[in-house]
């Protein structure tokens, strides 16, 4: 059966290839420059200890993203989330409309991003997104949108087991950097800010003219995300400004590391540019699970990490100071750690 169009929730007409979805010429994706020799780590957490640390540490220094498998988040789970995430996409765009904003303060949202050009005319990217906060331990379904049906049962599951894979991977972390198993969960406080975001991805007539998501840092400390298992579209940029792609590993996260993380870390780990890319002929999902500081919590170089050879990178702030740079700097390329940085 041929399904009906893609529509945006807040667009009247099916989705087309228009002057508002077309990049400028110098902010296009290469496509045909994009490595495929290079690949970011695939990590087996069943792994004994210590080399299950040092590859964690190595990978979030060097590439700041990695792939997990033997994660211990039901497959099940994860398949019936991803088809839920890409029903909720395909409701009527009527329904998706009550929930579409541009007001990020509102806790349930469906918007699109946008990529501000020459500081002024905006191209829309060619996706559509749903925020949400997810807490592990608390009952958060009454947020969330009650199509589909089984959405509000499925997003608690997740988020359950999302919660406790992140507590194992912050301590993970925490050990990478020589510190005690508890102290990156300590620093980002015990009531961290977490937002979910699927975004969704329609295939798209021109893909070498559109983006689906800006190259981007995540603002927040970890990020843990769960991507179509057969269409790529996630690319990350390494050291010497080349873009590599992700491509998607059967039953793995990708895991990468945010700015808050970064800072913490005095350096040492990084958050790096990524962007999403369109596909000619699949629509593409990807749920990205957020875990940050909440507004009042004090962000700067662990202790620890500083010494006369590891200066301080970054002045410390509060995150509400770090959102609000976040807010200012919106539908550019952000740069807001490092209007944190301290000169050296
Ligand atoms: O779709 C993707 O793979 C990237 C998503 C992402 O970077 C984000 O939501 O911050
Ligand atoms: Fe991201």
């Amino acid at each position: 059966m041929e399904r009906a169009p893609f529509c945006l929730a807040n667009g009247s007409t099916p989705l087309s290839l228009s002057d508002d979805f077309i990049l400028p010429a110098h902010v296009r994706p290469v496509l045909s420059s994009v490595s495929t020799s290079i690949t970011v780590p695939v990590i087996d957490l069943n792994d004994k200890q210590p080399s299950l640390i040092k590859n964690i540490s190595e990978a979030c220094e060097e590439y700041g993203f990695f792939h997990i498998i033997n994660h211990g988040v039901p497959e099940e789970l994860c398949r019936r989330m991803m088809a839920a995430i890409s029903d909720f996409f395909k409701l009527p765009p009527q329904e998706r409309s009550h929930l579409f904003t541009e007001d990020k303060t509102k806790p349930l949202r469906v918007s699109n991003y946008y990529l501000k050009v020459e500081g002024q005319y905006k191209v829309t990217m060619w996706s559509e997104t749903l925020a949400h906060p997810w807490y592990a331990f608390d009952d958060f379904a009454h947020l969330l949108p009650r199509n589909p049906p089984h959405y509000r049962e499925l997003a608690s599951e997740y988020a359950k087991e999302i919660g406790w894979l992140m507590r194992r991977l912050l301590s993970l972390m925490s050990q990478g950097l020589g510190l005690k198993k508890d102290r990156l969960r300590e620093r980002l406080g015990h009531k961290p800010r977490l937002v979910s975001q699927a975004n969704y991805y329609p295939p798209c007539p021109q893909p070498e003219l559109t983006l689906g998501l800006p190259a981007h840092t995540d603002l927040n400390a970890l990020t843990v995300l769960m991507q179509s298992e057969d269409v790529t579209g996630l690319q990350v940029m390494i050291k010497d400004g080349e873009w590599i792609s992700i491509d998607p590993v059967p039953n793995a996260f990708v895991v990468n590391i945010g700015d808050q993380i970064q800072v913490l870390s005095n350096g040492r780990y990084k958050s790096v540019h990524h962007r999403a890319v369109t596909n000619k002929d699949l629509e593409r999902v990807s749920i990205a699970m957020f875990y940050g500081p909440n507004k009042d919590t004090v962000v700067g170089p662990i202790e620890e990490l500083v010494d006369e050879e590891h200066p301080p990178m970054y002045r410390s702030y509060r995150y509400e100071e770090f959102l609000e740079e976040f807010h200012r700097q919106e539908g550019t390329r952000r740069r807001v750690k490092e209007a944190f940085e301290l000169p050296n």
